[in-house]
């Protein structure tokens, strides 16, 4: 099947687009249809010698692959929310859209990771710095929504003559998308599960009890404190494979991927959606309250401690949307929502935005109770000194912003970062009076098996401390 315009019809319209830049060194930004294609498995193609790449799944809703650096922005320290908003305004207002008539799901996006703490030094995961946000307008966006795939290429062109060359790319890519779609992707799905190793327990178990005794004492109304397991395995994993797979054993997730380097991914499967602003609509989610979907939820629905957990994480996100002057909508109880082999107690709250940018409502509402705890700052306090390693990504914001104005940003929670050999699990779980230090240590158990149980037993070769 042939899709969209014909070469010269399509060179004649970006030259035309290009003449009307307002700037020298303008991004001119320029898309084509093509046949369905799965971004998941085309990222590779995209992504060839490029460091950089990005995978956003929320398939059977929009599926978004990105690869390569157009335009970056790094930073450590304050104002991280503002500053990034101010790059994505800008670098989505100057870049020209040549194709205004590709869909919604094919629009120029900045892409956004954030750290769970805004750190005034970089931190150090491994050997790798991880700044307090990356924004990026990628070079290579390939989407998929409702059937229909687009590709976009984004890149600064200087010279009249070098809007050919940029057509040629892009119509090239194209032509290489089409071909691979049809090969077989080869690479092994092994749903081997892997015990998980015992190892994180003890200290945990030490770090439980006593966030424990903050609650039940009132220093704290909640905490959510997370542990990391360390795996190394034979060889480097393919974040790819296991995205696959929590494709099928997650649904209703959204799949992320964050590759860094060539060598380093930060990647996961997350059940909770921090906001997602769209047509002037504001939807979040809040989740919070967990048990294994063997009970099928509904003890869930009558316990008295996970109700009070899941309301604390409620009435704090609508406040927060209060005092943003917003007029937030939510339902007087939660429903279940089932991700795998967890269940989570769910209250989705919803509101019209009054021109609130998405980073101003992400700053307002990161990071909320379910994955900190309450009051914040004392919260903070008290993960800094219980917790034993640095969040990084994890609990942070990851998403993307369009040229519309349209965003989404989902919590980076069920996730692992991958260095060579070396595999990073987090999870953690919300402590409220009443909780119970055996029953919140099976319930990370479980969330750190979405991961965990993905990753093949022959290539586990120990775990480590
Ligand atoms: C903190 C995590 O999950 C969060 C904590 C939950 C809980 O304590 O019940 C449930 C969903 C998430 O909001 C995690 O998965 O690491």
């Amino acid at each position: 099947m042939k899709c969209g315009p014909t070469f010269s019809e399509f060179l004649q319209a970006s030259l035309r687009a290009w003449a009307l830049r307002r700037i020298e060194d303008c991004v001119l930004s320029l898309a084509l249809p093509l046949e369905s294609v799965d971004p998941l498995t085309q990222l590779p193609v995209i992504a060839d010698r490029h460091h950089f790449s990005f995978l956003w799944d929320s398939s059977p809703g929009l599926t978004l692959a990105a690869a390569g650096k157009c335009q970056n922005f790094e930073l450590v320290g304050q104002r991280r929310f503002e500053l990034a908003q101010r790059f994505s305004d800008e670098t989505l207002n100057r870049l020209i859209d040549g194709t205004p008539e590709a869909p919604s799901h094919a629009k120029p996006r900045v892409l956004l990771a954030f750290t769970f703490f805004e750190q005034t030094t970089e931190i150090k995961i491994g050997t790798k710095n991880i700044p307090a946000v990356q924004a990026i307008l990628p070079s290579w966006q390939l989407t998929r929504q409702t059937g229909q795939s687009w590709l976009r290429l984004n890149a600064v062109v200087a010279h009249e003559a070098d809007v050919r060359d940029f057509v040629e790319q892009l119509w090239l890519m194209r032509e290489k998308l089409v071909t691979s779609s049809k090969q077989v992707w080869l690479t092994s799905i092994n749903m081997l599960g892997v015990s998980i190793s015992q190892n994180w327990q003890n200290n945990y178990r030490l770090a439980l009890a006593k966030g424990i005794d903050l609650v039940n004492s009132g220093e704290l109304k909640k905490l959510v404190l997370a542990v990391k397991e360390s795996i190394v395995l034979k060889e480097p994993l393919n974040p790819l494979v296991v995205l696959s797979n929590l494709r099928i054993r997650q649904q209703g997730s959204c799949r992320f991927l964050w590759k860094r380097a060539s060598d380093e991914s930060f990647f996961g499967a997350s059940p909770e959606r921090l906001l997602s602003c769209r047509n002037g609509l504001i939807r979040t989610d809040a989740l919070a309250g967990t048990a294994s979907k063997d009970d099928d939820g509904y003890d869930l629905l009558r316990s008295d401690k996970d109700l009070r957990e899941h309301e604390l994480v409620v009435s704090s996100i609508h406040n927060q949307m209060i005092q943003q002057g917003l007029e937030p909508y939510r339902s007087r109880s939660p429903r279940l929502a089932k991700h795998g082999h967890l269940v989570h107690l769910h209250t989705p709250i919803t509101a019209m935005n009054k021109g609130l940018s998405p980073l101003q409502l992400a700053d307002a509402l990161h990071p909320t109770p379910a994955v900190a705890g309450l009051p914040r700052p004392k919260a903070f306090k008290w993960l800094r000194t219980l917790e034993s390693f640095d969040r990084g990504n994890y609990a942070a914001p990851i998403g993307w912003i369009d040229n519309l104005g349209n965003a989404e940003f989902r919590v980076a929670i069920r996730c692992a970062y991958a260095r060579g050999t070396s595999l990073e699990l987090i999870a953690g779980a919300g402590l409220v009076k009443g909780s119970v230090v055996e029953k919140e240590l099976q319930e990370v158990k479980l969330k750190l098996g979405v991961m965990a149980d993905h990753v093949s037993s022959e290539s586990l070769t120990k775990l480590v401390k």
